[in-house]
C-alpha cells in the first residue's frame, strides 16, 4: 500500500431535513480496495456522488489524487472513473458508440482502439453493435464496467459492480477487478450488498449507519471483533444497531 489517493474529512450532506452523510472521514490508498457497507439509506450512494463531484457537500473536504474535487472537479475526473447501476449509459447508442464516446470524453489517446481493447478484455465483442437499451441488465453492468475502465483510471468508484450478474459472470468480474488492480495499482472504493464480494475483494471495510462510519477494519478483523463467522452476520449486527460488544444502539 502507498499514499492516500482519496482523502475525505468531516464530509456531510443534508437534504432538506435528512442527514444523509454525517461528518465522515476516511482515506483510500493506491492499490487498496475499500468497501462502503451499510443498509439501504445509510449514505453510501450520497458519499460516492460527492466523491465524483456530482453532489455538493454541505460541509467537509474531499481530495482525490491531491485535487480538491469541489473546486476542481474536471481536473480530478480525468484520472477517475465510476460505474453505477443507477447511472444509465445512453440507451440509443450501440455499445461500441458508447465506449468510443466515453473514450473521447476522457481524452483517451486512440479512442477507437481503446474501446475495442477494453471490449475484448471484458468479453463484450459480440455485443459491440447492439444498442445499450436492448441489453439485459447483466450485459449492461459489464458495459458499464468497460466504460469505467476506458481511461485506465487511478481511482475507481464502483456502486454495486456485480449487480444483476449471474454467479458465474459475477465471479469472473471480481477476478478481473483483482487482476486489474494488481496490474495497475489503482485504488477502488466500492459500495456493495454482496458480502461474499466484500470478503473476497476488499482490504478494508467502512461500516456505515445513518450517515456515519460506525466501525471499520479488514473483513477478517471485523468478523473476529463481532464474534461472527461471516461479513453477512457482521452486516446484520451493524444494520440492526448491535455493537461488537453486544450492546444495542439505544444502550450505546
Ligand atoms: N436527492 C435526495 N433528496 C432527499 N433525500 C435524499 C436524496 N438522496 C438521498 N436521500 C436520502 O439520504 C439518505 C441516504 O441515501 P443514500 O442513497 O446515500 O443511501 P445508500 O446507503 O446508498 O442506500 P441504498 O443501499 O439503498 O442505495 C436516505 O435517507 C435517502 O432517502
Amino acid at each position: 500500500m502507498s499514499e492516500a489517493v482519496v482523502q475525505v474529512a468531516d464530509l456531510t450532506k443534508q437534504f432538506d431535513g435528512v442527514q444523509a452523510v454525517d461528518g465522515i472521514s476516511f482515506d483510500v490508498s493506491a492499490g487498496e480496495t475499500v468497501a462502503l457497507l451499510g443498509a439501504n439509506g445509510a449514505g453510501k450512494t450520497s458519499t460516492l456522488a460527492m466523491l465524483l463531484g456530482l453532489l455538493l457537500p454541505t460541509a467537509g473536504t474531499i481530495r482525490v489524487l491531491g485535487i480538491d474535487v469541489v473546486r476542481e472537479r474536471e481536473r480530478a475526473l480525468a484520472r477517475v472513473n465510476f460505474s453505477s447501476p443507477y447511472v444509465e449509459l445512453p440507451r440509443r447508442l450501440t455499445v461500441m458508440q458508447n465506449l468510443h464516446v466515453f473514450a473521447k470524453l476522457y481524452g483517451v489517446a486512440r479512442p477507437r482502439e481503446r474501446a475495442r481493447a477494453i471490449a475484448a478484455d471484458l468479453d463484450l465483442e459480440a455485443l459491440l453493435r447492439r444498442r445499450v437499451g436492448s441489453l439485459s441488465s447483466g450485459q449492461k453492468t459489464r458495459v458499464a464496467l468497460a466504460k469505467a475502465l476506458i481511461n485506465a483510471p487511478d481511482v475507481l468508484f464502483l456502486d454495486e459492480p456485480t449487480a444483476s450478474l449471474d454467479p458465474d459472470t459475477g465471479d469472473w468480474v471480481r477476478g478481473y477487478l483483482e487482476a486489474y488492480q494488481h496490474r495497475t495499482g489503482c485504488a477502488i472504493l466500492l459500495a456493495s450488498h454482496n458480502m461474499g464480494e466484500v470478503e473476497r475483494l476488499c482490504h478494508r471495510v467502512l461500516m456505515m449507519r445513518k450517515g456515519r462510519i460506525v466501525d471499520e477494519g479488514t473483513p477478517q478483523a471485523l468478523i473476529t471483533r463481532y464474534g461472527r463467522a461471516t461479513m453477512e452476520e457482521v452486516f446484520l449486527d451493524v444494520a440492526r444497531g448491535r455493537g461488537h460488544d453486544g450492546t444495542t444502539e439505544a444502550a450505546q
